[in-house]
């Protein structure tokens, strides 16, 4: 029978059915600070040992400073919880990536980054942006601080199929429109709970025109809209990423997984229970102005009225939405002011997300009025990009250059926005609070952040130039 790569993948790692559940085969599991002490607390308390702890790996990310290489710097909670991390990670022998190791970074980020995430995995971790590294062709979810420990102990999972959606994006994206604007653009489409109890494929000239790292955008934000899952195919891009990373496979084992990888596609006749098509020339660099990722519109747009909504769910949602945004039905965005840029996050704050966002950088300064942070990924995102020389650019126009973790995407530290602040964000949530109490977040692109930072209100960043 025809299958799709979800199918594929799924089925290569059955251990077992269990009536209406499957019994799943997990490949990696990721680990970090918040999630994992309960899952480590259960199994000390029964006893039992981490079943496979070389498949197993851990970073330290969320509750971090970006000042300070200091565990005590975000406060004594704080600290605790990252100890706690690293004294489990000793005792059962897993490889830990602390503050200051070369390999530390968001879990997302590094994952990728040591060639750790492959083609036709199952990857999970206690973390909700997993469906990142589907960008690979691996399954990825993320997972309740309970299946962590039962993955720890047992090395498998209880699961039950999702349903199977088709996103193509078909024809060449416009010049100066994103990855990040693909996937707002698709959020908007489909709404943020549009694929609930999917597994989205992600297809069409669009996708496989974007390189690793804007698949990883993409695919990051699958969960934004609902879905359990988000996979793109591999190819010969994906090969190319993977060649030669730390734990890639070598030799004959790196020709063997590359064919097997090349059979990772959805067959021609295989079928989807949903398709959705957009055309890749309509999307413009997009700006959520609610407080979920589906309340997007395109730059040239005017903030909508309730009344453009004929549910009544919608209508009332924008209403709710205008309100805790501190906008008004018609304005438009030349008239919406930042008071702080954010460019980070397991969504954007890669080498590739900096480069595009220096680019910009070079052309002006920041706003006097606009606080404006640059957190990198990774150390190794931050290290090349200081070989490239772009924290010179960011700093010189005015923006800080911050170690790198999780950061202002969530405020587990000390970067929070205070009530009414306004922040050109690239990272992937914008529900109310989410980056301090009454803050305010838009989703963007790194462009279109730096195109706020430097005119202190929203901006088409194709304006910029070449
Ligand atoms: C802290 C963690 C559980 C959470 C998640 O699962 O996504 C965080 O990473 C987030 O982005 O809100
Ligand atoms: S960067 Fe943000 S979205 Fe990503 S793992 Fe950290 S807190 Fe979650």
């Amino acid at each position: 029978m025809a299958q799709t790569l979800y199918d594929k993948v799924w089925n290569a790692h059955i251990v077992e059915q269990l009536g209406e559940d499957t019994l799943l085969y997990i490949d990696r599991h990721l680990i970090h600070e918040v999630t994992s002490p309960q899952a480590f607390a259960g199994l000390n308390e029964k006893d039992r040992k981490v079943r496979r702890p070389d498949l197993t790996f851990g970073t330290m990310d969320h509750s971090i400073s970006t000042r300070s290489l200091a565990l005590d710097a975000c406060g004594p909670q704080n600290k605790l919880q990252l100890q706690t991390l690293a004294v489990n990670c000793e005792q059962h022998n897993i490889q830990l990536y602390p503050v200051g190791h070369k390999n530390q970074g968001i879990v997302h980020v590094i994952g990728p980054q040591l060639g750790l995430i492959q083609p036709g995995m199952t990857v999970v971790c206690g973390d909700s942006h997993t469906a990142t590294h589907g960008a690979f062709g691996a399954l990825a979810f993320g997972i309740g601080t309970s299946q962590v420990e039962h993955v720890l102990a047992t090395q498998t999972l209880k699961q039950s199929k999702g349903k199977s959606m088709k996103v193509e994006v078909a024809g060449k994206l416009p010049t100066g429109v994103t990855a990040k604007d693909i996937i707002l653009a698709i959020i908007g489409e489909i709404g943020h709970a549009g694929a609930t109890g999917y597994v989205i494929e992600y297809c069409g000239e669009a996708i496989r025109e974007l390189s690793m790292e804007q698949r990883m955008t993409i695919c990051n934000m699958s969960i934004e809209a609902g879905a359990k899952a988000g996979l793109i195919a591999p190819d010969q891009k994906t090969i190319d990423y993977l060649n030669g990373k730390e734990f890639s496979p070598t030799g004959k084992h790196w020709d063997d997984a590359v064919s097997y990888w090349q059979s990772l596609t959805t067959d021609a006749d295989a079928t989807f229970d949903t398709v959705v098509t957009l055309q890749a020339k309509e999307i413009q660099p997009q700006i959520t102005w609610g407080t979920n990722p589906g309340q997007v519109i395109g730059v040239n747009q005017a903030i909508p009225s309730p009344d453009d909504f004929d549910d009544p769910i919608e209508k009332e949602s924008a209403k709710k939405a205008l309100k805790y945004m501190g906008l008004e039905a018609g304005q438009t965005w030349d008239k919406v002011n930042v008071s702080h840029v954010f460019i980070g996050s397991c969504t954007n704050s890669r080498i590739e997300d900096l480069r595009a966002a220096a680019k910009i950088a070079a052309t002006g300064k920041v706003k006097s009025n606009v606080t404006a942070i640059v957190v990198p990924g990774s150390v190794a995102v931050k290290e090349l990009a200081e070989q490239e020389a772009l924290d010179v650019i960011f700093k010189e126009a005015g923006f800080e250059w911050r170690l790198p973790g999780c950061s202002m995407c969530l405020g587990m530290n000390d970067d929070i926005l205070q009530a009414g602040d306004r922040c050109a964000s690239t990272s992937n949530r914008n529900f109310e609070g989410r980056q301090g109490r009454g803050s305010r977040t838009h989703l963007v692109s790194p462009e279109m952040a730096v195109a706020a930072a430097l005119t202190g209100n929203f901006a088409d960043s194709r304006q910029f130039g070449e």
